[in-house]
């Protein structure tokens, strides 16, 4: 199916939509699916366009030609093959229960990803990826190796060609430079409902305060520790009869199922950063 997603945000004024449907038009493209908002706030313009052409284009010869229109109107545009399977690379600690629905959700067709590998600074994880078939590299670190394990973890987005890195709970926190490098394809899933319980144990911290809901957060990875632009967010109520563990057992299902929709919505192109924040089109 020659099928693509164009999106785009610019600042906002009248004849966006009218041009880019024009260009459309010129390539007989067909729109399948078109979401845009216009943030008053930011007076910032952001569309998501899935679109059929009649014959396969590449995506470089798309962008060239929708070139014209994303200058005209100062826009930071991207086209993608609809079809094309993002590649994750998957980092874990010792925590395994978002790797696991990853890794069952890919093999089974649910989520369109290919996974290129998994790291670990532990060995828990090294059979799980045997069954799947998937690399798997162990990365051990410690504050003085930091600078050369990270670099392995660059080493391997390259040689892999991976889009998005995921933190599938890795509990090392990445540095501002390897943050950079991974602005906007790196994407973390923390244990409390941000801006809640920062930091390696909110589950301990949400039983201290005593709440009666507990949440996970799927966010961009910046070099500020679980302040980068949240994507998806969801929660489960709890009690006073719960212990800390009780907490953690509970939310970890909801760690898996925010991460899962935000992996989703990353590779189906459709999150577009406004700033600190994100506008998903679902
Ligand atoms: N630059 C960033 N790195 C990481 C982020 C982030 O937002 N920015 N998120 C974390 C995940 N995380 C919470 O979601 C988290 C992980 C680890 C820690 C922490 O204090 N780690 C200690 C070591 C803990 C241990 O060994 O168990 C440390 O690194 O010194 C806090 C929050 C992933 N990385």
């Amino acid at each position: 199916m020659n099928d693509y997603i164009l999106t785009l945000s610019c600042p906002d004024r009248t004849g966006i939509v009218h041009n880019v449907s024009g260009w459309l038009l010129g390539l007989d493209g067909n729109i399948i699916d078109a979401q845009q908002f216009g943030d008053l706030e930011t007076e910032r313009f952001f569309l998501r366009v899935h679109f059929m052409l009649p014959s396969a284009m590449s995506v470089e010869a798309l962008e060239h030609s929708f070139a014209p229109v994303a200058q005209r109107f100062g826009m930071q545009a991207r086209i993608y093959d609809a079809q094309r399977k993002s590649r994750l690379l998957l980092l874990v600690s010792r925590q395994g229960h978002c790797l696991n629905d990853l890794l069952f959700r890919a093999h089974s067709g649910q989520l369109p990803v290919a996974i290129a590998g998994i790291v670990s600074n532990h060995t828990d994880y090294a059979r799980m990826a045997a069954a799947y078939r998937i690399p798997f590299h162990h990365l051990p670190v410690t504050p003085e190796t930091r600078p050369q394990q990270e670099q392995q973890i660059l080493d391997l987005v390259e040689k892999e060609n991976v889009d998005l890195v995921v933190l599938a709970r890795y509990m090392q926190i990445l540095s501002d430079d390897l943050c950079r490098k991974l602005t906007g394809r790196a994407i973390n899933i923390h244990h409390s409902f941000l801006p809640s319980f920062k930091g390696a144990r909110p589950y301990h911290q949400a039983h201290a305060r005593g709440v009666k809901i507990i949440g996970a957060t799927a966010h961009y990875v910046t070099a500020d520790l679980d302040e980068g632009p949240i994507i998806e967010q969801d929660i489960e109520r709890v009690d006073h009869s719960m212990s800390p563990q009780d907490l953690t057992q509970v939310g970890s299902d909801v760690e898996s199922l925010v991460l899962a929709r935000a992996v989703r919505w990353h590779v189906e192109h459709r999150i577009l950063l406004n700033g600190q924040r994100t506008v998903v089109f679902k």
